[in-house]
């Protein structure tokens, strides 16, 4: 569950947001909405902490991010938090399977080679886990990262324009993904995005 309460957040005094209150409980989904520019990275980032909020508050399962050290934000967010970033971040010398497992070792947990495999499988990249990220196209990179984000079965999925680098057909099917994933495992799915496809989709919507 996630809920956020009077996030505002500046880059600089003539940069500023007052983002609306969200609540997304485990197992539901909520698509924040915006034109380029009103702040949707923002937002995400602020959800995630990788940026402070100026005042309020971001609640995940019982835990006010917003009360931690760094130490105990980043612990927190690998192992509660998948984030899917607009451009995913792959070490390039690792190999796509060890990028997945990463994930694994960052919120200290055993390296899941099984977990790896599946949702490689689920996600049509299966055969390509020994090549190096950079030798896969823009749609299946972010594939591999929405995978990366699944690995350590988060309660809340953090998704920030999964689908702007897809087709029709993959979009489908990485919104279907999406779904399945987080209700399977029981996260929190927030998406933004000013993807108007997805629009349809989600029915619980906040506009920014
Ligand atoms: N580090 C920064 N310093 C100052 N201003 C910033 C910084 N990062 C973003 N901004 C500004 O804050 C605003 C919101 O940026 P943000 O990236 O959150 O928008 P967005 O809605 O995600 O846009 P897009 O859909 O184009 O990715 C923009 O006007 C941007 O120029």
């Amino acid at each position: 569950m996630l809920a956020t309460n009077q996030l505002t957040f500046a880059y600089t005094s003539d940069k500023r947001f007052a983002f609306p209150d969200v609540r997304c409980a485990n197992r539901e989904a909520l698509l924040i909405l915006g034109r380029s520019g009103t702040g949707k990275t923002t937002f995400l980032h602020l959800l995630a902490l990788l940026l402070t909020p100026k005042s309020g508050s971001v609640t995940i399962d019982n835990t006010d991010l917003t009360t931690l050290s760094p130490a105990q934000t980043a612990t927190f967010r690998a192992q509660h938090l998948g984030i899917i970033y607009q451009k995913p971040h792959f070490v390039s010398s690792l190999s796509v399977l060890d990028n997945l497992l990463m994930a694994n070792y960052l919120a200290g947990k055993p390296q899941d080679k099984k977990r790896a495999t599946e949702l490689a499988g689920q996600l049509g990249f299966d055969g390509q886990l020994q090549k190096k990220t950079n030798q896969m196209s823009q749609g299946e990179q972010q594939r591999v990262s929405i995978a990366r984000a699944m690995m350590n079965q988060p309660s809340v999925i953090l998704a920030d324009e999964p689908t702007s680098s897809l087709d029709d057909d993959n979009t489908d099917r990485v919104v279907r993904l999406l779904r399945e994933q987080s209700e399977q495992i029981g996260a929190s799915l927030i998406v933004v995005t000013h993807d108007q496809r997805l629009k349809d989709v989600f029915t619980n919507r906040v506009e920014l």
